[in-house]
């Protein structure tokens, strides 16, 4: 059975999901070009608001510009068709998914005689990412055999749909050993990330944040920081090696879809205690009280979808 999303914003127009179709030559299709974001709305006091909005089209915009995709919609028209999304479709709370991608003008590998690119917005309500047991025991990670592409290899810092392919395979990998999500080192055998997420480990009352390096620069990532910080903790950024998290007394993983996800075990070493850490327990309840309206001081990340 298809996924559900209801009405998509689909180059420019609200239109009813079995409308928005394309190409069996488009060129993403075959090729990964395609551009997205991953987003979410919350429910708050005042309605629903989508979380960063502002940060998350610049990433759009700046994903599109690596791949040297002219998208034929400015940043204002982008966001004002994620917020219509959600509104048409009374959602309250949901995840949006916004795509740019190269259409069926040319299937030469080179994508640029396909631009203009291709714009939608899809929405569709999802719960906890990795499952309510993974929030509330804790993931069970393991380390993927597939390593994160170097950053000559491929283009990490965007939201490339070809970038997906790695995380995919670690997170079949992953699956397939029944662990719950996949961690991936660098070339070096540095840690990296999850297959969606950036990473925290606590070590003491000290929150080590994973440095930028090959990873996705995560908005979640980001928000922690500075909601750890606000919450007294000191947070210094580093590198690190699977080893380091095994001693760490708290691992836990961020993300739009993952939110504040506690790591429990990784490679069957348990994480501290083996259960979901207090101090990931109590920013991953500061994150939620801050995207669902309960916290003034992150006002300025919402932005109501019914103003
Ligand atoms: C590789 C990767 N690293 C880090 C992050 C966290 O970034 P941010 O959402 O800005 O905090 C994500 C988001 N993964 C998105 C897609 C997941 C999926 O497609 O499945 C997400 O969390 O929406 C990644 O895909």
């Amino acid at each position: 059975s298809k996924m559900k999303t209801g009405l998509i914003w689909f180059n420019g127009h609200i239109v009813p999901q079995e409308e928005a179709k394309v190409s069996v030559l488009t060129h993403a299709l075959h090729y990964g070009t395609s551009v997205f974001e991953g987003i979410r709305a919350y429910e708050t006091p005042k309605g629903p608001a989508v979380f960063r909005l502002k940060e998350h089209v610049e990433r759009f915009f700046h994903s599109a510009k690596v791949m040297m995709f002219e998208l034929p919609f400015t940043p204002e028209q982008v966001s004002e068709g994620i917020l219509s999304v959600v509104r048409e479709n009374s959602y309250k709370s949901c995840y949006i998914r916004p795509l740019a991608w190269m259409g069926a003008t040319s299937l030469g590998v080179n994508p640029l005689p396909n631009n203009p690119a291709e714009v939608m917005v899809a929405a569709w309500e999802w719960g906890t990412y990795l499952g309510d047991e993974a929030v509330r025991k804790g993931a069970r990670l393991i380390t993927s055999s597939w390593a994160r592409f170097p950053a000559n290899v491929m283009p990490g810092k965007a939201k490339v749909g070809g970038n997906y392919v790695n995380s995919a395979l670690a997170r079949i990998e992953a699956h397939q050993a029944g662990a719950d999500e996949a961690l991936l080192l660098d070339k070096e055998g540095f840690v990296a990330e999850g297959s969606g997420e950036n990473l925290f480990f606590f070590k003491g009352s000290t929150l080590y944040v994973l440095e930028h390096s090959v990873n996705l620069m995560g908005i979640t990532r980001d928000s922690v920081i500075t909601i750890a910080r606000d919450l007294g903790y000191e947070v210094r950024e580093c590198r690190a090696t699977r080893d380091q998290l095994y001693m760490a007394d708290e691992v836990f993983m961020v993300g739009t879809a993952a939110e504040v996800t506690p790591v429990s075990s990784l490679d069957h070493r348990a994480i501290g205690s083996g259960q979901a850490g207090e101090h990931t327990m109590r920013l991953r309840k500061a994150y939620l009280e801050a995207v669902q309206g309960h916290n003034p001081k992150y006002g300025p990340w919402l932005t109501y979808v019914n103003p």
